[in-house]
């Protein structure tokens, strides 16, 4: 009989999800793919309208688009940066204010944030009692040049986070990327490691990639690691100078594409239940089936 390649002392644990935790296991997602002007008071009202909407037709976590209060651009980032510590953002207090009020989860998807003398691309989590949860500053920068197709280098403006961020909410444990970061399948695998049941990554991806691979990285990310994956674009805007890809889409633990969309503004709602994961992992036990004796991937941050 030949030999099992696994040894007893391996520690090849399948990421545990705890069903016990959250709140809520089974209840409604809302992605609003927002349009985004040059006005930001507008695109404050817009969104709290589309948050209102969704939470009224039963959304118990809702998610907005990376940089949804201004036009996505290096010009804008400066211009527009909040303090987010200071208590001095106005997108901030309107998602804390709509998540209190409707006592909801909200991904605040991102906003450009000034911190001492850097901007960040920012994403807030606000708890249903209104309160900032979880703050991930994106961590990979999108730096890109395809000749005749599109330049575009954030680490102009912007400053790189260092920080995982994985949050216990009342909808469960959610592992948070911005965009270029659903790029990092390690990141992803860490946030699966430590637990998380769903991965939200706010993402305004550009035309080019987007038509090419969007969904294909989504649904890798989510088969990857056996849990939920949504994502949260802007509308696309064709005059703008950042054209976005649009498609916000929730993938289940199998890869499946629960619910998705064009690039118009919409409010995309569907149904999560966390037993699918459980149920997926059972199915197909990628966890103990990983091969920790021949490569690992270590979590720096814990050791
Ligand atoms: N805003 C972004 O990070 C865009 C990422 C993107 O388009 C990609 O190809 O990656």
């Amino acid at each position: 009989m030949a030999s099992s390649p696994y040894r007893e002392e391996d520690s090849r644990v399948p990421p545990t999800i705890d069903l016990s935790t959250p709140r809520l296991s089974k209840f409604k997602i809302a992605l609003c793919q927002l349009s985004v002007t040059a006005d930001m008071e507008r695109n404050i009202r817009n969104a709290r309208m589309a948050i209102v909407d969704a939470a009224d037709k039963g959304a118990k976590l809702v998610v907005l688009p990376e940089i949804w209060n201004i036009p996505y651009s290096n010009e804008n980032f400066p211009v527009y940066a909040e303090d987010i510590d200071a208590g001095a953002s106005p997108s901030v207090s309107m998602l804390s204010e709509v998540a209190c009020r409707y006592n909801i989860t909200v991904i605040g998807g991102s906003i450009p944030e000034r911190s001492d003398s850097h901007i960040y691309n920012t994403c807030c989590v606000f708890g249903s009692d209104g309160k900032i949860i979880g703050k991930h500053r994106k961590i990979h920068l999108f730096d890109i040049d395809i000749p005749g197709k599109i330049t575009f280098k954030e680490s102009d403006n912007l400053t790189a986070g260092d920080n995982l961020t994985v949050v216990d909410t009342d909808v469960g444990r959610i592992g948070i990327g911005i965009c270029f970061d659903i790029n990092f399948p390690e990141l992803a695998r860490l946030y699966a490691v430590r637990g998380a049941h769903l991965l939200c990554y706010p993402g305004a991806f550009e035309m080019f990639t987007g038509s090419l691979y969007w969904e294909i990285l989504q649904r890798t990310r989510a088969v990857d690691n056996q849990l939920f994956v949504a994502t949260c674009s802007p509308a696309r805007d064709t005059s703008s100078g950042y054209v976005a890809w649009g498609h916000s889409t929730l993938v289940g633990p199998f890869g499946e594409v629960l619910a998705t969309t064009e690039h118009e503004e919409k409010t995309i709602m569907a149904d999560i239940d966390y037993s699918f994961i459980m149920e997926r992992r059972a199915n197909l036990p990628l966890g103990t089936q990983r091969r920790e004796d021949i490569y690992q991937l270590v979590d720096v941050q814990r050791g």
